[in-house]
């Protein structure tokens, strides 16, 4: 029989009504309190536990180590076969993309949420709850790294976005696609991703900002970024990866500081790439030292230039793994 752990840390997976506002309190729910409501198979062994009950606007660099910790001494014990963690969708994917980047065990991890409450009609929390442990019991997703499963759905954490503020299919991989399914009880996988990324941390996650570019964007975040010690920055520029000019001396002051600085684009889908020479281009920036975050969603590039940082990567390290 195979046993799976289900760690909950809130969410509206995890919430009740609060009879005073008459809203939902993300995070009410106990871990046992919720699996108690998931009609789940018999033949598979499930212990439960409560790290956290917060709503995932409360996850944070601290929270995150205690998470990869707990997953990885789960882990570790030979009678686990895999971890489902249950979780808030507003921040899900850059906790997913988080754990994908730190665990290295080959054994499935398997992250979900619901956007609708479990006492809310027509909810998706129980179906989410027993489609994820399902999936954490397949050989197939051995060696995945940590995926999410949303609305029947298996996504890849590098590309998983929450692109719906509401609705129960609320999470896609822009351009790329999920890679499997479960329905039911099957689990179907049509693709495997090429590469693994593991990175070993050394040290907490840094202060890494995201600073995105607008029409008429000036430099007042970059400054206060630099004066308050952030240890990286992810720009998000426009279409091919641009800033305003305005911008650009205070980049430029953030690369010469020391600080790593990432472009992205806030285009959903496309890579950063030198096509133009004006100020504020990618030329323009790169020049100045600021380093191609390619086709990095900013909260990704977020998430693995702070990991990078953590394991104490130089710049040119840095550069060569945003390649990937
Ligand atoms: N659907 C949800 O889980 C949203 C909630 N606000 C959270 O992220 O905790």
């Amino acid at each position: 029989m195979k046993k799976i752990i289900l760690l909950t840390t809130g969410g509206t997976i995890a919430s009740k009504p609060n009879p005073d506002t008459g809203l939902l309190s993300s995070g009410a729910l106990t871990g046992e309190e919720l699996a108690s409501m998931c009609k789940l198979p018999s033949a598979i062994d499930l212990t439960v536990e409560s790290i956290f009950q917060v709503p995932s606007n409360q996850m944070d660099a601290e929270r995150l180590s205690q998470l990869k910790d707990r997953i990885e001494a789960l882990l570790a014990d030979q009678h686990v076969d895999g971890v489902v963690v249950t979780h808030g969708t507003d921040t899900l994917e850059e906790t997913a993309y988080y754990l994908d980047l730190a665990i290295a065990n080959e054994k499935p991890v398997i992250i979900t949420g619901s956007q609708r409450g479990p006492f809310e009609l027509g909810t998706d929390a129980m179906v989410n709850i027993r489609q994820s442990i399902i999936a954490a019991t397949s050989e197939k997703l051995k060696g995945f790294g940590t995926v999410v499963l949303f609305n029947e759905r298996l996504f890849p954490a590098r590309y998983v976005k929450k692109f719906h503020a509401s609705n129960v299919d609320g999470f896609t991989s822009e351009g790329y696609g999920y890679f499997g399914t479960v329905d039911q009880d099957m689990v179907t996988v049509y693709q495997k991703p090429l590469d693994r990324e593991v990175y070993s941390l050394k040290e907490g996650l840094p202060v890494v900002d995201i600073i995105p570019f607008h029409l008429g964007a000036d430099d007042r975040f970059i400054k206060t970024s630099i004066s308050t010690g952030a240890k990286g920055i992810v720009l998000e520029g426009s279409g091919r990866g641009h800033m305003s000019p305005q911008m650009a001396g205070a980049i430029a002051e953030a690369c010469h500081q020391g600080i790593i600085v990432v472009l992205t684009t806030r285009a959903g889908e496309g890579e950063v790439r030198h096509v133009y020479d004006f100020p504020g281009s990618v030329f323009d920036l790169t020049n100045k030292g600021v380093l191609i975050g390619k086709d990095y969603d900013s909260k990704k590039a977020r998430i693995k230039l702070a990991i990078l940082l953590a394991t104490g990567a130089t710049k040119q390290e840095i550069e060569q793994a945003f390649l990937n």
